[in-house]
């Protein structure tokens, strides 16, 4: 019997003896995004929630919720999404998410970055969204991972064909969006076959084991910070990837996750400014003004950080306000953080923002 035997043998033992179940190597994966939210929270100065504001808001999201029918249907039923359910669309948001960040400009409306695609001109996440449906309509294999290793066929020349702009302006941070295909496409071919599907299956029907799995193995999704010295995860691209394939599916198929409750709202740059006009949350008058002038507040800086954490954390109240509210309403942290997008773009167009979004520069939302 080796020492590693007698070691186990001892550690059954003692467990027995106090009557401690074995260390359950199968124990459900969890995420701790929730968990570190909270922390930051707990320790944020610079950013507040408003308990008052949080319930008004909650009253109004579930009524226009409910109002409008908000489900993972209506994931679909957006024009530029795709509908079919296989594995195509699979490939198209593992794509989509790979890539979702970072698409402020300080350019005017006319002159920022713009995809024009089926007569309409699309910018921020839709202009991504557009210019992969153009690059597939012009039989450019964007979606497929092997094409993205492909030095021969996937030049930079075809990628700036498929990022090309109505406008001067290029996509922001192209260079990293090439790396961020290259540096996928080769842990896909090296890990999963070169197979989206397969990296799906490994997860085993768990959503926090998937977003767990594309923290670990791929570094472009590897979304977290360091505050107060402990390191926190945000993970908001592998989530909502997660979250977009369980809403395309209908939380069936590909899309069906035993745990979906888990994934909690994506610290983007968008949410947080929507959360600032419901009055769920305020920052210190520093950050405040900082954030209206526009001044760039760099990727880990502790603002940042209080920003992405207290958002997590308001949605999370949201949640569980709404819940009170309607204990059978089908309504987790996912379709709430969808409509509070989705109403954010469509107030864009209506009336003046309350506050500009926060302007950090990274790969990471
Ligand atoms: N928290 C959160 N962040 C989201 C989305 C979406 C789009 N999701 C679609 C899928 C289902 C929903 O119904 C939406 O139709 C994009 N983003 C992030 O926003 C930023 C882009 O902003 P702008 O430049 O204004 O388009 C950028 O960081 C991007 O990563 C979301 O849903 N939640």
């Amino acid at each position: 019997m080796s020492d590693d035997d007698v070691d186990h043998e001892l550690l059954d033992l003692l467990r027995k003896s106090l009557g401690i179940g074995p260390a359950d190597s199968s124990a459900p994966p969890e995420t701790k995004v929730l968990q570190n939210a909270e922390f930051i929270y707990d320790n944020s100065i610079d950013v507040a929630l408003d308990m008052r504001h949080t319930k008004l808001a909650a009253i109004e999201i579930l009524k226009q919720m409910q109002e409008r029918g908000y489900s993972t249907k209506t994931w679909s039923e957006h024009p530029l999404h795709p509908k079919a359910k296989d594995e195509n669309t699979v490939n198209f948001i593992f794509t989509m998410d790979l890539l979702n960040f970072s698409f402020w400009s300080e350019k005017s409306e006319d002159e920022r970055f713009t995809v024009s695609y089926q007569d309409k001109r699309w910018t921020g996440y839709w202009s991504l969204v557009a210019a992969l449906q153009r690059g597939l309509d012009e039989e450019i294999s964007i979606t497929s991972p092997s094409f993205w290793i492909n030095e021969e066929e996937c030049t930079e020349e075809v990628l700036r064909k498929v990022f090309r702009s109505e406008t001067d302006e290029e996509i922001p941070m192209f260079q990293e969006r090439i790396r961020c295909l290259r540096e996928a496409g080769q842990i896909l071919e090296e890990e999963f076959d070169s197979s989206i599907i397969t990296l799906i299956e490994d997860a085993k029907h768990s959503a926090a084991g998937l977003v767990n799995l594309l923290a670990e193995r791929f570094p472009c999704f590897r979304d977290e910070g360091k505050f107060e010295g402990k390191k926190v995860r945000f993970l908001k691209r592998a989530q909502i990837f997660v979250a977009d394939v369980w809403a395309a599916f209908e939380g069936e198929g590909y899309g069906e996750f035993n745990d979906i409750d888990k994934i909690t709202m994506f610290a983007d740059y968008r949410v947080p400014q929507m959360l600032y006009s419901l009055g769920c949350i305020s920052f210190c008058p520093p950050l405040d003004s900082r954030i209206r002038r526009h001044d760039p507040i760099e990727s880990g800086h502790s603002w940042e950080l209080q920003i992405r954490g207290c958002s997590i954390w308001a949605i999370e109240l949201l949640r569980r306000e709404i819940v009170k509210l309607q204990p059978d309403a089908k309504i987790n942290a996912i379709l709430i953080d969808f409509f509070l997008y989705d109403l954010a773009k469509e107030r864009e167009q209506a009336e003046e923002e309350a506050i500009p979004h926060h302007r950090t520069r990274s790969i990471w939302y």
